[in-house]
């Protein structure tokens, strides 16, 4: 690696150190034997060549497309572009990216997408993954009546635990797609606090994507504090953001009338301290019938299409304001 100087040399070392070494000690202190270290060093992403604001922490890859002008190009699934089509005449507008349409470009039909970074310099992004489970009902009906084996899915169960599999999963050297979500939902924080962090990029453009370890209220709130750089204005806007967010939900026909699943919360900060929440990724979000609407604050009974989007938001919450408390009580040399 080049640096044009010492001072930038210096710079991405400390940046890289502090965020490494604090992410170390949140997973190995609850976990002592954990391997995380190690995992986390592999999947570190020094992305230093980085030349426009693109990034993607989650989801599919060759999914997107950059488009120009503040725009980005998502693949087109009828599901998401009926979901944003009604976000768009929702109050839950103001907290997804503006919807533009359509567009064709070759082969492929893509929806055009507010760019979420565009503006911003070096930013700083989270993705959590909202929700007490990350696969539709369907999914869980399709598993038993047609099962369909995914050998990938045993791959990527096996390099992070080789004792999950069942002793027919790894005779047949496949698992279900619902079994491979729902045993990723048990083990991270989905099942239990409602969401789960996917990735978070730094200002230096190095991404963690494994955060399976992480899964009590303290941990995410020393997430968040290393996220934010212990920055006591971006905590409270990330606060202040959720609570308007979960306001704009109450008021919501679509988030009544819809089964939110797979869609993620997107933290986004820089370093000007501008700070903001959106909504985003609806593939796998489908209507409910009328007569039923979902309360989405209750644990899931197969059947019911709660999916516990609410949890997620309200533990996310609780976990922002602890971190703002320790960092008041901090500056004030408060003794906790
Ligand atoms: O994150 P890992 O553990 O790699 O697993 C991924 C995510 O769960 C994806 O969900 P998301 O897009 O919400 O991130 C899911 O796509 P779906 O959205 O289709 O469920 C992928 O299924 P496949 O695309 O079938 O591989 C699955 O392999
Ligand atoms: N409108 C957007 N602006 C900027 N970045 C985005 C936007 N939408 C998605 N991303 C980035 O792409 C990632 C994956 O997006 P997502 O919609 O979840 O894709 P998928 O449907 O493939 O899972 C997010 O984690 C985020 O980093």
């Amino acid at each position: 690696m080049l640096f044009k100087n010492y001072t930038a040399y210096w710079d991405r070392f400390h940046t890289h150190f502090v965020w490494h070494v604090g992410i170390k000690i949140i997973c190995t202190s609850l976990v002592p034997q954990s391997r995380t270290w190690k995992t986390y060093l592999t999947m570190m992403h020094w992305s230093m060549r980085r030349q426009s604001s693109w990034v993607q922490l989650a989801g599919h890859q060759g999914t997107f497309q950059l488009s120009e002008g503040g725009e980005v190009l998502k693949l087109y699934s009828e599901v998401e572009a009926k979901c944003l089509d009604c976000l768009m005449r929702d109050p839950l507008r103001p907290f997804v990216p503006q919807y533009h349409g359509l567009v064709t470009k070759g082969d492929h039909g893509y929806i055009r997408l507010e760019d979420l970074l565009s503006g911003l310099r070096k930013p700083v992004i989270m993705d959590c993954k909202m929700g007490v489970r990350t696969y539709q009902e369907g999914e869980l009906i399709k598993a038993r009546t047609k099962a369909t084996l995914r050998s990938d899915m045993y791959q990527k169960m096996v390099e992070i635990d080789p004792s999950a599999p069942s002793a027919e999963e790894h005779e047949q050297r496949g698992v279900t797609k619902c079994r491979y979500l729902q045993w990723r939902d048990t083990n991270s924080s989905t099942s239990t606090l409602g969401f789960r962090i996917e990735g978070v990029m730094m200002e230096d453009g190095s991404v963690q994507r494994d955060f399976r370890k992480i899964r009590t209220f303290a941990q995410v709130t020393e997430a968040f504090l290393f996220f934010t750089r212990r920055q006591l204005e971006i905590l409270k806007a990330y606060h202040s953001r959720l609570l308007a967010l979960s306001d704009a939900l109450k008021n919501s026909i679509f988030f009544r009338t819809h089964e939110v699943i797979g869609s993620s919360l997107l933290f986004v900060h820089d370093h000007s301290s501008k700070a903001s929440v959106w909504m985003i990724d609806f593939a796998k979000t489908t209507p409910v019938p009328d007569a039923s609407p979902l309360r989405h604050n209750i644990p899931w009974a197969e059947g019911s299409r709660e999916d516990g989007y609410l949890i997620g938001l309200t533990s996310l919450i609780t976990s922002l304001s602890q971190a703002e408390k320790k960092e008041q009580y901090k500056s004030a040399k408060i003794p906790q």
